[in-house]
């Protein structure tokens, strides 16, 4: 299996219940809601992506022949924050990572110590063995993963009918962590103020900030 990745890098996880903690970040290229062509954008599924996943050459990218020289440069770049051995995450992400990872992938990281966490859109069967999976639905695309460590809902979304029904129906779910989280772009403002005013009358929701976004990192 040749992986397609896009950037490869060091850095803290940003979002959601593992925001500040130490990870390497695998962005796979490719997502099954869009194409990642701005021409496509109006008429995607999912229409608010804040991510270039489109092809290989990102820092740390390329075409990886076999799982184990994946798993060699996802180690690299954990040592090359002079990180020991203890505590190794990756984040797979993309892009879509669940159009890509597969078991042996899985397997290999597993090997070499790490933690594997991926970030999803839901509509993909999660593989056997990954150890944090986040589910961030996405309004119109059938959401197939219904239990997770974590889901993250950007919000608001359009398409979406009423945000309350909404998270009354994922109260009900088997999500261990829920995350409200504004959508980036012209109505950030807005839209924080919108999840703040949410969590605060939906306690089963806590706040997600892109905090790498407030901080200048990746
Ligand atoms: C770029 S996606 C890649 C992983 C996967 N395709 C997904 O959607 O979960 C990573 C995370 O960023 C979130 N995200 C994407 N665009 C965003 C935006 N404009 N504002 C806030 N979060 C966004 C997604 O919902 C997801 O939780
Ligand atoms: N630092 C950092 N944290 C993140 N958490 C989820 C991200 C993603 O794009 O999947 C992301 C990202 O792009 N950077
Ligand atoms: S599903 Fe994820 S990667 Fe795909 S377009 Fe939406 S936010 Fe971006
Ligand atoms: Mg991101």
């Amino acid at each position: 299996m040749v992986y397609t990745v896009k950037e490869l890098f060091p850095t803290l996880q940003g979002e959601g219940a593992h925001a500040g903690r130490a990870a390497v970040f695998c962005r796979f290229a490719g997502c099954n809601l869009w194409s990642g062509r701005e021409e496509d954008r109006a008429t995607a599924t999912c229409k608010f992506c804040d991510t270039d996943f489109v092809g290989s050459d990102g820092d740390g990218g390329g075409k990886f022949e076999t799982a184990q020289d994946l798993v060699n440069a996802i180690e690299s770049s954990w040592t090359s924050t002079s990180a020991g051995p203890q505590q190794r995450y990756v984040v797979l992400t993309g892009g879509e990572p669940l159009l890509q990872l597969d078991e042996e992938l899985i397997e290999k990281l597993h090997q070499k110590g790490f933690e594997i966490a991926i970030e999803t859109n839901g509509t993909i069967k999660v593989p056997k063995g990954v150890d944090w999976v986040c589910v961030s639905p996405k309004a119109g695309s059938d959401l197939i993963v219904l239990q997770a460590n974590e889901l993250k809902l950007v919000i608001p979304q359009e398409g979406h009918d009423s945000l309350e029904k909404l998270l009354a129906r994922f109260e009900k779910m088997d999500y261990r962590n829920r995350f409200l989280q504004p959508m980036d772009g012209a109505n950030l403002k807005i839209n924080t103020e919108l999840a703040i005013s949410l969590c605060q009358k939906r306690p089963l929701w806590r706040l997600s900030l892109q905090s790498h976004k407030l901080i200048g990192i990746r």
